[in-house]
């Protein structure tokens, strides 16, 4: 029977650790998965996480060649857009690397217009990456990147929200989110709790009263406190010690 995992805290001390850490776990999490595959299935998030993995760019040992890339939520407009996660991850990382443009998945914005249409579509990706939908359930990606707001969602699974009880779909478009702009799809609890690894990443004390309710009191059920991927999946938390400053959750050293 397989358990949902229970998250591993790793804190360091200022940002430039848990950058390079976090380019360190990464390269390790690619090389095992290419290894196996010969590919690695990747999520990204947009926000504050883009910046953060900066610690990867001029890095020996990476095969950009082999990375399948997707992104865990995407707002819905043009890719070249202020507010677009692809733009912003190409401005921070993917111009900066040897990345081929086909091998990085974003939206079909010619469908904006029906947000439904652009989910299915981009749906229908990740079912052409991960065989088809009736062989698995669910794709299980070797990692998703994510972030967590004040608010306490993630990818763009919003507190409260009907999205967060979706149990079928692997992508789902939202029309109302609370935090501009208003249309995004989002990768769907199911897929973020089958993943082999999820890490989330947050840095500075202003994310350090949503770290405590996310990991002190899962029991409110956030929506970052509900990504528990199954065993043998686990969930990171990378994090510094101006985030972590309030947290009693237990820290563990990290390791490679
Ligand atoms: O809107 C979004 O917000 C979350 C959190 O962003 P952060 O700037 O507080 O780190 C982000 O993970 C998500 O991808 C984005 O669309």
């Amino acid at each position: 029977m397989h358990q949902p995992s229970s998250p591993i805290l790793c804190s360091f001390p200022n940002p430039d650790e848990l950058v390079e850490s976090l380019a360190q776990f990464i390269i390790q999490a690619q090389k095992e998965s290419i290894e196996k595959k010969g590919k690695f299935t990747v999520a990204i998030s947009g926000g504050s996480l883009p910046k953060q993995l900066n610690g990867l760019i001029g890095k020996r040992g990476i095969k950009w060649d082999k990375w399948q890339v997707f992104y865990a939520d995407e707002r819905i407009v043009p890719l070249d857009h202020e507010d677009s996660n692809h733009r912003l991850c190409t401005e921070e990382l993917f111009s900066k690397v040897p990345i081929p443009q086909q091998n990085i998945h974003t939206i079909d914005y010619s469908l904006a217009s029906d947000p439904e249409d652009l989910a299915d579509a981009y749906e229908k990706e990740l079912i052409h990456e991960f065989a088809n939908k009736d062989s698995a359930r669910f794709p299980v990606f070797d990692l998703i990147l994510l972030g967590v707001g004040p608010d306490g969602h993630t990818a763009s699974l919003f507190p409260g929200h009907e999205l967060l009880s979706e149990e079928d779909r692997w992508v789902a478009e939202i029309v109302d989110s609370p935090k501009p702009p208003p249309q995004r799809i989002t990768l769907t609890f199911p897929v973020l709790n089958h993943a082999s690894r999820v890490a989330f990443v947050a840095s500075g004390a202003g994310k350090a009263d949503t770290l405590k309710e996310v990991l002190d009191t899962p029991e409110v059920g956030l929506p970052a406190s509900r990504v528990r991927p199954l065993s043998p999946g686990q969930v990171y938390w990378f994090v510094d010690d101006a985030a972590a400053s309030k947290l009693e959750y237990p820290k563990t050293p990290f390791k490679l």
